[in-house]
């Protein structure tokens, strides 16, 4: 299967000497879900940040759909970024003054892009928001407001949505909503997603998670159960500096 998105010895050392990246490579097929897991510090967020062109890494290669982000300036991949790929994050950034329905349409035209009306409200009607695109964020209940989210993320047909602990700031409930709609749009529409989370519940979701302890991968679980990815993660200790999984 195709990488979507790949990244090749991955380095991160910030400013003050912390090495979060040691040299990660992975690749994250077409069609797939994958979570990423690992302790408090072990460079989840910045691997996401950097494969998805948010922050540089020190050194290695990130692909996305063929294009080398590592070999692109800043203002070329600011417009990648805008039309490639999308976000969501466990504070859903949606902006308090605006309805739903330009809330969802808000990445569209940051990237310049005229919105197509019909397919917006497609893209809301299908999660779940169809009666709602005038409302406002406030009157949303919190899994309402991280759908719209995956809506914004959505609508511009990104090749990859990386999520950060997207249902992190959800009840139980909501949460599993959120993360029943991730894997719809993956399993049923194609779409590609990687999210960090600490939950293994919410890993189990995924079609396959990656494990990182001290800015290196330590290991993988295909078709992970909440129980397998808890006794890994409860093990990881055991395999710092030391095998792959
Ligand atoms: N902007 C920064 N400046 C300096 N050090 C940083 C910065 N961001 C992260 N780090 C350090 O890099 C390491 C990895 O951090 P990162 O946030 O990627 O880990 P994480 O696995 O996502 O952690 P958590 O699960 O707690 O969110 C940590 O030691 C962290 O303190």
């Amino acid at each position: 299967m195709t990488d979507i998105v790949r990244v090749e010895e991955l380095y991160k050392t910030y400013e003050g000497g912390v090495t979060a990246l040691d040299g990660v490579t992975a690749g994250f097929p077409a069609g797939s879900f994958t979570a990423v897991m690992g302790p408090s510090g072990s460079g989840k967020s910045t691997l996401l940040h950097c494969a998805a062109g948010l922050d540089r890494p020190t050194g290695g290669r990130v692909f996305i759909d063929g294009t080398e982000l590592t070999a692109t300036k800043d203002t070329p991949m600011t417009k990648f970024r805008r039309t490639r790929v999308g976000f969501v994050f466990q504070d859903h950034n949606l902006l308090p003054s605006l309805t739903v329905e330009q809330n969802t349409v808000l990445s569209l035209r940051l990237a310049g892009r005229r919105p197509d009306r019909r397919r917006v409200r497609g893209v809301l009607e299908h999660l779940g928001l169809g009666d709602r695109p005038a409302e406002l964020p406030e009157r949303l209940s919190g899994g309402q407001r991280q759908r719209v989210a995956v809506a914004r993320a959505l609508v511009t047909e990104p090749a990859v949505i990386f999520a950060d602990e997207p249902t992190g700031a959800l009840d139980l409930r909501s949460a599993r909503g959120v993360l029943t709609l991730l894997r719809t749009i993956v399993h049923d529409h194609g779409r590609t997603v990687v999210m960090v989370t600490h939950d293994p519940v919410a890993a189990a979701y995924a079609d396959s998670v990656l494990f990182l302890a001290d800015g290196r991968l330590a290991g993988s679980l295909h078709a992970p159960s909440a129980d397998a990815v808890a006794e890994r993660l409860a093990h990881l200790g055991d395999q710092v500096g030391g095998v792959l999984a």
